[in-house]
């Protein structure tokens, strides 16, 4: 059993060459400027040119103007476009429309009733993820380490495609998988010594886990 693995907020060129070397199909820059793990669209470029059609270069972006969508496009040229604030499902089509790559609209949860906004966005978005709310005081959407509780999951549509975000670590990927049986999963700050400081021993840690949860039998999300 293989999953789709995001290692997200990425500043570094030692650490965008690990999490590839590691297996991770997927990596993310940050484009919010209260993050610690922002970074400009040029630097982020340079990043991903040293991976480019190794994995899937993802630009996570919240709210996010037509104006700094282009300098992020042009410059970063991203294969998705992760949608992590307030973007309606209007939006998310014209983004998708404008600049001709998929959306991965992220959604926040804590209660069932977080997933109903889920449909608006079905035939729209093309890929879901879920993180958890962010805690009071948090200036952030998303990066917080914080985990939801994963049998909401359970009331999802089958057919939905997602990513499973928000608090993953070393610790918790095996309970995360076995309960949700996510095919792709998302971690920025499990794999951090500090808040934007990419640890390559704790990503090489993820990476252990993550194979050893992968080897076991994986539950279905097919409901028949
Ligand atoms: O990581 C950030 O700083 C960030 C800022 C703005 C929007 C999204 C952000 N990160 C996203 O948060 C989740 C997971 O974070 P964590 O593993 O709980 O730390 C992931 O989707 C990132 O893309």
């Amino acid at each position: 059993m293989t999953i789709d693995v995001k290692i997200c907020g990425l500043k570094t060129a030692e650490a965008v060459d690990k999490a590839v070397a590691l297996g991770a199909n997927h990596v993310g820059f940050i484009f919010f400027e209260k993050s610690p793990r922002n970074i400009e669209p040029d630097d982020a470029a340079r990043l991903a040119d040293r991976i480019r059609g190794r994995a899937k270069i993802v630009a996570v972006t919240v709210d996010a103007d037509n104006d700094t969508l282009d300098e992020i496009v042009s410059s970063l040229d991203p294969d998705i476009l992760q949608l992590h604030g307030h973007e309606t499902a209007s939006r998310a089509l014209d983004i998708r429309a404008i600049y001709g790559r998929p959306v991965m609209k992220a959604f926040s949860v804590r209660e069932a009733d977080d997933l109903r906004a889920v449909e608006a966005y079905i035939g729209i978005a093309d890929k879901f993820l879920f993180d958890a709310k962010a805690p009071k005081g948090s200036d952030l959407p998303g990066g917080n380490g914080v985990s939801f509780d994963w049998t909401l999951l359970d009331a999802l549509d089958a057919e939905v495609d997602y990513m499973l975000s928000g608090g993953l670590n070393a610790g918790n990927i095996r309970e995360a998988l076995q309960m949700t049986g996510a095919r792709a999963i998302d971690i920025s700050s499990g794999v951090e010594s500090a808040p934007g400081v990419k640890d390559l021993g704790r990503m090489e840690e993820f990476f252990d886990a993550v194979a050893q949860a992968c080897a076991e039998p994986f539950r279905s999300r097919s409901t028949t």
